[in-house]
């Protein structure tokens, strides 16, 4: 498997590729990962300037382990099959495919992108996918989208376009985004792949933008795309566990070793139930606990 392909991601911050002042240091905010628009953020006669500027951005820019995903056009645009060569020649870690409908939209961006990586001399599947849903049948089809590729690490909602083909709007209650949300974490468990939820726009509603974040969390997400850096603490607060939540993590994973090896399955630990259901979930938290940085422990 690739060594990124797991990686944490609860931070994946927009930037105009058309804008040179935003793709030159967005690192300092410290995302997890940027994701440099060639597609709905790039007017439509710049598309050429802003792969010139992602190329040497990509050549030229250190961006600090922050990993650096490109949003390409879909592939019902003529821009698609020049902007995999470009992400592919400057060496980014990842493509976003936006607007993807079905599993062979993924193959086939897959077949780019092994050709460009012969082209330009990178190593074969040294370059991620991920699938961005934006509509109905992108939605319907998300199981299939996740089990298209081994490059592919997971799958994210675009509450915009997917509410416009839905035939309703983006309320900030969730109703209109409950059933994509429910179903594509539940595609993206089942194959074993990641899940982000959509960008929420109104950046002068931080209230609104953290109980999103708290509700989307308890959902099962991975992380959300995010659109300014005011976001990037927000998410990370909400995605990295708390000292309380590490501490008795430890100790469900400790007691149940011992409990074990004593032939006990079910006991308390702080006056809850705990049996072998709980020793994953612990385990996924110190994980990400230690991913996160908070956790130096060796569990
Ligand atoms: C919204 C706004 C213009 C506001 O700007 P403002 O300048 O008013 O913001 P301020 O907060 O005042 O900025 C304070 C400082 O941060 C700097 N700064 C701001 N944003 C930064 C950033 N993103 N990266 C690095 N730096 C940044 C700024 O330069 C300033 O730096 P400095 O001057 O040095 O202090 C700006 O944020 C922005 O452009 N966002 C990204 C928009 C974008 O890419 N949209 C396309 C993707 S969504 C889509 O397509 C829909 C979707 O497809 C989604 C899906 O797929 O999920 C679907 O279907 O739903
Ligand atoms: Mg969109």
């Amino acid at each position: 498997m690739h060594p990124n392909k797991k990686r944490l991601r609860r931070s994946m911050m927009f930037l105009n590729c058309q804008k040179p002042g935003l793709i030159k240091d967005p690192y300092i905010y410290k995302p997890d990962s940027i994701m440099l628009d060639l597609e709905d953020a790039v007017a439509e006669n710049q598309k050429d300037a802003a792969r010139y500027s992602l190329f040497h951005a990509l050549q030229e820019i250190d961006y600090h382990g922050v990993e650096r995903v490109v949003r390409i056009n879909g592939l019902d645009t003529p821009h698609w099959k020049e902007d995999i060569r470009v992400c592919v020649a400057g060496g980014a870690d990842t493509i976003r495919i936006a607007k993807t409908e079905t599993a062979q939209d993924v193959r086939t961006v897959e077949e780019h992108v092994l050709a460009a990586e012969r082209e330009f001399g990178r190593p074969e599947g040294s370059t991620l996918l991920m699938a961005a849903l934006e509509s109905c049948k992108g939605v319907l089809n998300a199981l299939e989208v996740c089990q298209s590729s081994d490059r592919l690490i997971g799958i994210a909602l675009s509450g915009g376009d997917y509410t416009k083909d839905l035939q309703t709007t983006i309320t900030g209650t969730g109703v209109e985004l409950m059933g994509a949300r429910q179903h594509m974490i539940m595609a993206a468990r089942a194959a074993g792949v990641q899940c982000w939820d959509t960008v929420f726009t109104n950046l002068d509603d931080m209230e609104g933008f953290e109980k999103e974040t708290r509700m989307i969390k308890l959902m099962g997400f991975d992380g959300k795309s995010l659109v300014n850096p005011r976001q990037i603490a927000v998410v990370h607060k909400v995605f990295t566990p708390a000292e309380k939540e590490i501490v008795f993590a430890e100790k469900v994973v400790r007691e149940i070793d011992d409990k074990k090896a004593k032939g006990i399955g079910v006991f308390t630990v702080d006056g809850k139930m705990i049996d072998i259901a709980f020793y994953d979930g612990a385990k996924r938290t110190l994980a990400m606990a230690k991913a996160a940085g908070v956790y130096k422990g060796e569990l």
